[in-house]
This record gives C-alpha cells, sequence and structure tokens, in this order.
C-alpha cells in the first residue's frame, strides 16, 4: 500500500489499495521488532573515576587542554537518570499531540476554504495558493501544488469538494515522497563497524543541545555505548548544559575550556571514542551564523579533525531547526546548506506549534530528508521522523 493509501485508510478507515497490495505483507511493518536486536548491552555507568587514562569513566570529564582536571562527580545518583525508551503506542501519541495545533491551523484553514468551494476556476486556485502559504508550505511549494492539482483536476474531471480536497493531500503527499526520493531517510550508522559520528549544526537556540541529549539517552537506552563532545565553547554555559544532559542520561561528555577551539575539543573526543571502542559520537556545534564565512570555517574545520582521525566520517551532519519558527526555519536550513554538506534535518519544538507545514517546504525545496523531530522538552520527546504519522497529524480532519 502506497504512503497515500495508508493515511487515507488512517484517516477514512477506507482502504483504497488493491486487493494484491492488501495481501502483501510491508516489509516496513514487519521490522519494527528488529531493530537493535544486535545491540550489546553496556552496563550503566557506575564507573570510578580512575587517573589511568585508559580505564572507561562513564563520568569521566577530559579536558582538552589538559589544565587542571575538572572532573565531574564519579557517582550518578540513579534517581535522577533518565531513559528514553519510547513504546509505539507512545510515539504515535506523541506525534498526535505535537502535531494537534499545526493540525488544527493547516485543517482548519483550508477547511475554512472549502466550505465557501463553489466552483474549480481561478479564484480557486489563487485562494488555495494563499492557503498554502499562509499554512507554511512555503511560496514555492504551494505554486507547485497547485500546478499539479490543476493538471489532476483535468485529467479526473473534479469537481466535487471531497473529490477536490483527497486531490491536494494526495499531492502533498506524493511530492512529500518525491522530496525524498533517493535519500536515506533514517539516521546512518557507519558501515565499517566502527565509532558512528553525528554531527549538529544550527543556530543558537535551535534546540541542538536538547537534541543531543535526547539522542543519547535513546542510544545507551538501546545499549549503545555514546560519548558527547561539547564544541560550543563560544557561548558560555553551553558546555555546562551539554555536561547536565550527560549527568542526566548517564553518558560520558568531553569538554574543553570556555572559548577553546572546538576543533581540539572534537580531536580530542573522536580520539578517545576510536581508543574506547564508542559506538557513537554526537558533537555539539556552536551556531553563530552572523558570520557566515567564520560559520563554514569552523565547520570544515571540525570535519577535517574528525577524518584525521576517523576517515570515513561524519556518518551524518544534522542541521537543527526550531520548527516553530515556519519560514524562517526553511531560510535557515537553505543557509546552512551552502555553508556545509547537510544529509539531514532535525526539526525541534514541533509540540505546540502551527507551522508544521514547514516540513513539506524543506523536504520540497531542499531535498534533504527530516530524520527527527523534537516533540517536547522531555528527554523521552524525540521520535524518528516518521512520515505516515506527520501527515496522519497534519491531515486529521481534511477528509
Ligand atoms: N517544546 C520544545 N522545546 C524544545 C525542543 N527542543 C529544544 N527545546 C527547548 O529549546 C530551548 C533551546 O534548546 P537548546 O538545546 O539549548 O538549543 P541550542 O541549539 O543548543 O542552543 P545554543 O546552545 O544556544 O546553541 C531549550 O529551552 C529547550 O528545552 C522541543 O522539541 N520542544
Amino acid at each position: 500500500m502506497g504512503l497515500f493509501d495508508r493515511i487515507k485508510k488512517a484517516l477514512t478507515g477506507e482502504d483504497t489499495s488493491t486487493k494484491e497490495e492488501q495481501e502483501t505483507v510491508n516489509p516496513a511493518q514487519t521490522e519494527v521488532e528488529s531493530t537493535d536486536s544486535n545491540a550489546t548491552v553496556e552496563p550503566a555507568g557506575e564507573a570510578e573515576v580512575d587517573s589511568d587514562k585508559t580505564a572507561v569513566s562513564h563520568e569521566t570529564v577530559v579536558p582538552v587542554d589538559k589544565e587542571p582536571v575538572e572532573q565531574q562527580e564519579a557517582t550518578v545518583d540513579t534517581a535522577t537518570k533518565e531513559s528514553a525508551e519510547l513504546k509505539e503506542e507512545d510515539t504515535e501519541q506523541l506525534y498526535e499531540q505535537g502535531l494537534q495545533k499545526t493540525s488544527q491551523s493547516f485543517g482548519a484553514r483550508l477547511n475554512a476554504f472549502f466550505a465557501k468551494f463553489r466552483s474549480v476556476d481561478e479564484n480557486f486556485f489563487e485562494e488555495l495558493e494563499e492557503v498554502l502559504i499562509e499554512s507554511d508550505v512555503g511560496y514555492e511549494t504551494a505554486m507547485q501544488l497547485s500546478d499539479s492539482l490543476r493538471t489532476e483536476v483535468k485529467l479526473r474531471n473534479a469537481k466535487s469538494k471531497n473529490e477536490l480536497q483527497t486531490a491536494i493531500v494526495q499531492k502533498m503527499v506524493e511530492l512529500y515522497e518525491a522530496g525524498g526520493a533517493g535519500k536515506n531517510e533514517e539516521l546512518q550508522v557507519t558501515e565499517t563497524g566502527s565509532t558512528t559520528v553525528y554531527l549538529f549544526v544550527g543556530v543558537n537556540g535551535a534546540g541542538k543541545t536538547t537534541t543531543v541529549g535526547k539522542l543519547a539517552a535513546k542510544l545507551h537506552g538501546a545499549g549503545k555505548s555514546v560519548l558527547l563532545v561539547a564544541a560550543d565553547t563560544f557561548r558560555a554555559g553551553a558546555v555546562a548544559q551539554l555536561v547536565e544532559w550527560g549527568k542526566r542520561v548517564d553518558v560520558p561528555v568531553v569538554r574543553g575550556k570556555e572559548q577553546a577551539d572546538p576543533a581540539a575539543v572534537v580531536f580530542d573526543g573522536v580520539q578517545r571514542a576510536k581508543d574506547e571502542n564508542f559506538d557513537y559520537v554526537l558533537i555539539d556545534t556552536a551556531g553563530r551564523l552572523q558570520n557566515k564565512v567564520n560559520l563554514m570555517n569552523e565547520l570544515e574545520k571540525i570535519e577535517r579533525t574528525i577524518k584525521k582521525v576517523l576517515p570515513d566520517q561524519p556518518t551524518e551532519v544534522l542541521l537543527v531547526v526550531d520548527g516553530s519558527t515556519g519560514q524562517n526555519a526553511l531560510i535557515q536550513a537553505k543557509e546552512f546548506n551552502e555553508t556545509t554538506k547537510l544529509t539531514g534535518l532535525v526539526l525541534t519544538k514541533i509540540d505546540g506549534s502551527s507551522k508544521g507545514g514547514v516540513v513539506l517546504a524543506i523536504r520540497n525545496e531542499m531535498q534533504l530528508p527530516v530524520k527527527l523531530v523534537g516533540l517536547g522538552e522531555k528527554v523521552t520527546d524525540l521520535a524518528e521522523f516518521d512520515a505516515e504519522k506527520f501527515a496522519i497529524g497534519l491531515f486529521r480532519g481534511l477528509m
């Protein structure tokens, strides 16, 4: 069953797939349980701090400049540890709650538009374009949608309100699917079996540190060993914030002094991860966009540094954007994409925002997959992006 049919079935209960499709089991549905079955469970970090550099200490903070050794408490209060294991039903609920505002405004706009529907004429398409732009799908995408709907309407000779509503949703889903064609939709893991490095970039306040913390909890909960690198040495407090997340989710953090060279911190972190065979390194960077050249140089230097230690890394360069800023998120994504080669996006703060429609614009205009979504401030409020759940949340009440 195609994505559109699955969404339609979920929203209307109507099964529009062919009989053959109904008889074929969707492999994607059978995969769910096998995820991470190979995971080796590492004991949670109660390790003692050991002055011997080779000993793995889950709470050791490695000072980059080798100056006075700053170390966190060696033992972790188990009561403060948080795990990020989410059940399938929880994720569904999160999506639904998270997208409530978006679907209310998105659906309400389109519903209001259809409430005064009379006939399919030039006015109809012009108004539809306006409604779509207001719904944060972006100008370019709104135009494309309206053009393809014109063709579809002619082709099907569609006249009724119902036919048109369904056709719009279908076109949005098609556009969405085309935007990701040939792209890896999920977070990738290194093929060599060595450490996988994810580099997080994005403007200040987008939610990088929070996302790194949440993802660390998820991976750690799945039995993976994770090392965090606080390369945002620019903003006072940013390092402390990541160290706090490290404590909270029980993973070690490599940090430098304030204003230290971020690339030096990255070097130490990646080297340690390699030496100690960590499964993942998550690097939090500074997000200054005021000076594009500086930012580009810094990110390039960080990437070069990673490659010095692990030539096939980073596996992912993820841009974190604040989804509640709507079109601003799209503009930021475009600017970052000019300076660094992104592999995907993390869209945060979808909860409580009415601007989730921007996913469609980002995907269509940048051909970049949204890999993760932030659906709240809690450690568990991070989910892999699921187009079906997202679309169901977005189009609820429209079909
Ligand atoms: N509601 C909600 N809030 C979020 C989400 N992700 C992050 N936040 C909040 O957004 C604020 C900024 O998040 P940070 O993680 O500090 O952002 P950052 O990009 O690391 O910012 P800098 O450290 O300044 O570069 C914090 O108050 C987070 O709790 C989300 O998905 N939903």
